[in-house]
């Protein structure tokens, strides 16, 4: 499926409507797989010389974004059952000229870290996706790959579609990354698997390290240093990558919207299961517990090597908290479903260092600040922080919120109107299926009376 464009008049557009459940959320859910983890264990997976199981996989479009460009990549990618995929690999070095342009949908993360992938192999390809996707940055990465000796020409302001010529020999690379991003660290070290000699990256703040924990996963050397709030990775080039088995566990960021809906909507008290854990990935939970949320974690355990549990949330009343600015990426997609929760909170919320929102699927600073005007509910925005004050009351609802392409503006909306005193309309639900396929299904399962429907 791809969606071009999205407004109010694209007569392809699917508008939702979400109402107060009577009773609340209850009961025990498993929401879809990691989509970070997916993304990655099917790229491992076409690098790596041998077979890949993943199971767990999100079967999300970003995700079959990625599949689809493996397959163009020269990988043999099958799907034997629900979340359980197989993947043929080339190794490090042995992918192929795509026949075609690479449609990467959505997904800044499949594009941003297929250009590394790129970047290593002697290789000509040509990237484009929707209309949200090619108006965000890719110099971000083009930058420091160019510096290996791939070749980049794209259209203006460094956008999408973008050419690559990859380098027949790239230099390994000594990075320091100007914003915190797992995907351009990503891309780094990816072309780096090409490269003779060690990549070493250096990042001011730690971002999610799933790259760095599958590359030791499939064989690579990776050494991992802290250093102030931040981390130097260093990879050892050309090794051999080997097919390792992936299990994929249930999405943080998902889990986000259904834990948060419990916190907020009386008589609620909901589990998730099989919640991935790491630790640069739960800054809205820390967050949520701040705000005196009653969130329990049970059932710790190691799943393929990332910690995961089960997760707990029950209705109550949330106060306002500061946010500091270093949590931002392990939070750094949570902020639109945060500032929800925000919105039923007594006293003032400062969320600090929200810059990179501004370059996400839609500018998700804005239209959080949209999301909740529309709701009744004034949100400031000063410099790059973003400040609600409320006195603990159910915002008044009633909005026709504009998703602008952004699955996590459409499904924070829709949880906004579970909990609202009116119900809340969004003007397309289609981008959820990007990272949350069955979302509006998932939630009407735990609530009486079905509370989210077509509009
Ligand atoms: O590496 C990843 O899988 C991701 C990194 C983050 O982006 P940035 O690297 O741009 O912060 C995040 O917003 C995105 O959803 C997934
Ligand atoms: C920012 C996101 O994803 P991506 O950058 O992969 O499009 C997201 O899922 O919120």
């Amino acid at each position: 499926m791809s969606h071009s464009a999205t407004s109010p008049h694209d007569a392809a557009a699917q508008p939702l409507r979400s109402t107060r459940p009577a009773g609340g959320l209850t009961g025990r859910i498993r929401v879809a797989g990691d989509k970070s983890i997916s993304h990655r264990a099917l790229m491992f997976g076409a690098l790596a010389v041998g077979r890949t199981e993943i199971t767990g996989l999100l079967e999300g479009e970003d995700v079959l974004r990625t599949a689809a460009a493996m397959r163009a990549l020269g990988a043999t990618v099958d799907r034997l059952g629900e979340g359980h995929w197989q993947v043929a690999g080339r190794g490090v070095g042995g992918l192929v000229e795509p026949a075609d342009v690479l449609d990467m949908g959505n997904s800044g993360t499949a594009a941003r870290l297929i250009c590394g992938l790129i970047a290593g192999h002697p290789i000509f390809a040509v990237l484009t996706g929707d209309a949200s996707l090619r108006s965000r940055p890719m110099k971000r990465v083009m930058d420091p790959l160019a510096a290996s000796g791939a070749r980049f020409t794209s259209r203006a302001g460094g956008r999408l579609p973008l050419a690559i010529e990859g380098a027949a020999e790239p230099l390994p690379l000594d990075y320091r990354l100007p914003v915190a991003s797992a995907q351009v660290k990503s891309a780094v070290l990816l072309a780096g698997l090409c490269a003779r000699g060690t990549t070493r990256v250096e990042e001011p703040e730690a971002s999610r390290d799933h790259t760095e924990n599958m590359l030791r996963h499939f064989g690579a050397t990776v050494r991992v240093e802290a250093r102030g709030h931040g981390r130097v990775i260093e990879l050892e080039g050309q090794p051999e990558l080997v097919a390792a088995p992936v299990h994929v566990p249930a999405d943080p960021s998902s889990a986000a919207f259904p834990l948060v809906a419990a916190l907020l909507v009386p008589g609620s008290s909901l589990t998730v299961e099989g919640v991935g854990l790491n630790p640069l990935r739960t800054g809205l939970f820390t967050t949520l517990r701040e705000m005196g949320a009653n969130l329990v974690v049970t059932n710790e355990r190691l799943e393929g090597g990332e910690p995961v549990g089960d997760i707990t949330a029950t209705h109550g009343p949330l106060r306002g908290v500061e946010v500091p600015a270093e949590r931002a990426p392990s939070m750094i997609d949570e902020y639109p479903i945060l500032a929800v929760a925000a919105a039923f909170a007594s006293g003032t919320t400062r969320m600090r260092g929200l810059k990179e929102l501004r370059v996400k699927e839609s500018d998700r600073l804005a239209a959080t600040v949209a999301l909740l005007a529309a709701n009744g509910v004034v949100a400031e925005v000063e410099g790059d922080d973003l400040i609600l004050q409320r006195n603990g009351r159910p915002p008044a609802g009633g909005g026709h919120v504009t998703t602008h392409m952004d699955h996590r503006i459409a499904m924070s909306a829709l949880v906004l109107g579970l909990a609202a005193e009116q119900a809340v309309t969004v003007d397309d639900g289609r981008f959820i299926d990007t990272s949350f396929p069955g979302f509006a299904a998932l939630m009407n399962g735990a609530a009486a009376g079905s509370p989210i429907q077509p509009a």
